[in-house]
């Protein structure tokens, strides 16, 4: 059951886009998630923050309905997404867009194709409107000219922006971005962060938006989800997690180095790794 707290959030919010409800996820013997409860309105901007490896993309996936948990629910729109017919879910993934850290462009396709490409796929528009909507969203993230490249003539960054380019071609109801500003100037990093903000105003776009970049990825956000140990840690909106006394919710959102989250992953003693040679890795 949700918490008091969410309880009073979703009265608060007339009609939630995605509901996440005890969600409970394990990747062999390691748990990933315990129970985890969300809400994520319509037509906002939701962040969730979380140190490292702590399941930000793993949470994305069972959202999008790529993963399904061990117990819980995600609904979306009011749908369970695990229960839907691949019909219904392929259905419902053409009203998302995602933009994943290790969605890859196709390499064999130019940067207009790959814009292109979920247009052709989903719809039975003519070239001529494609090729309006194709330049539109280039534009949109600042790379009209580059329209003729191949992937591999493109920068990390540049290719993440093609990415979201592709990701919004549908204009899509709700969309994911996971660690939307990794490579990115200050430059083409301030026009993503009004971009997804401006998306967010016009179109009354949902969004959720999993990022490392906690000052671009505060401004934007109406409401923070901090995502620890399987659990959520904090929520809150931006203002007021700035000025949350918890120990790990400060740690965490001014990046403070020591503090009750831990840097490394479970490891056993250093010095005894080291002196323990013997051929392992
Ligand atoms: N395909 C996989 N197989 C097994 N374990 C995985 C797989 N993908 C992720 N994991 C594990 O699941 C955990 C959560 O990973 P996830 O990528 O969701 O974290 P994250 O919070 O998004 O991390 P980061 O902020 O570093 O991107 C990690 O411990 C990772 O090792």
């Amino acid at each position: 059951m949700f918490d008091n707290s969410l309880q009073e959030r979703i009265r608060m919010t007339d009609s939630p886009f995605v509901e996440v409800e005890g969600l409970h996820y394990a990747r062999g013997e390691t748990a990933i998630f315990r129970g985890i409860d969300m809400v994520i309105p319509r037509g906002q901007v939701t962040a969730i923050m979380g140190p490292s490896g702590t399941g930000k993309t793993t949470l994305l996936k069972l959202v999008g309905g790529q993963l399904a948990p061990d117990a819980g629910r995600v609904r979306i729109d009011g749908e369970d997404v695990h229960r839907l017919s691949r019909k219904s879910l392929f259905g419902l993934r053409r009203r998302m867009g995602m933009l994943f850290q290790s969605g890859a462009l196709f390499s064999d396709l130019n940067v207009y194709e790959n814009v292109a490409f979920p247009l052709r796929v989903h719809t039975d528009l003519p070239e001529s409107m494609i090729r309006d909507l194709v330049l539109l969203k280039l534009q949109a993230v600042g790379l009209r000219g580059a329209r003729e490249l191949s992937p591999a003539e493109l920068s990390g960054g540049m290719a993440r922006r093609v990415a979201l380019a592709r990701a919004i071609a549908l204009d899509p109801e709700l969309i994911l971005y996971d660690e939307p500003f990794v490579g990115q100037d200050p430059i083409s990093m301030g026009v993503l962060v009004q971009l997804i903000r401006r998306l967010n105003d016009a179109l009354g776009l949902t969004a959720v938006v999993v990022s490392h970049d906690i000052k671009e990825t505060l401004s934007i956000a109406d409401y923070v989800y901090v995502i620890a140990d399987g659990q959520v840690m904090a929520h809150g909106t931006p203002e007021s997690l700035d000025v949350d006394q918890d120990a790990r919710v400060r740690q965490f959102v001014h990046g403070e180095p020591d503090g009750p989250v831990p840097f490394h992953y479970p490891a056993t003693d250093f010095h005894a790794d080291l002196m323990d040679a013997g051929g392992r890795q």
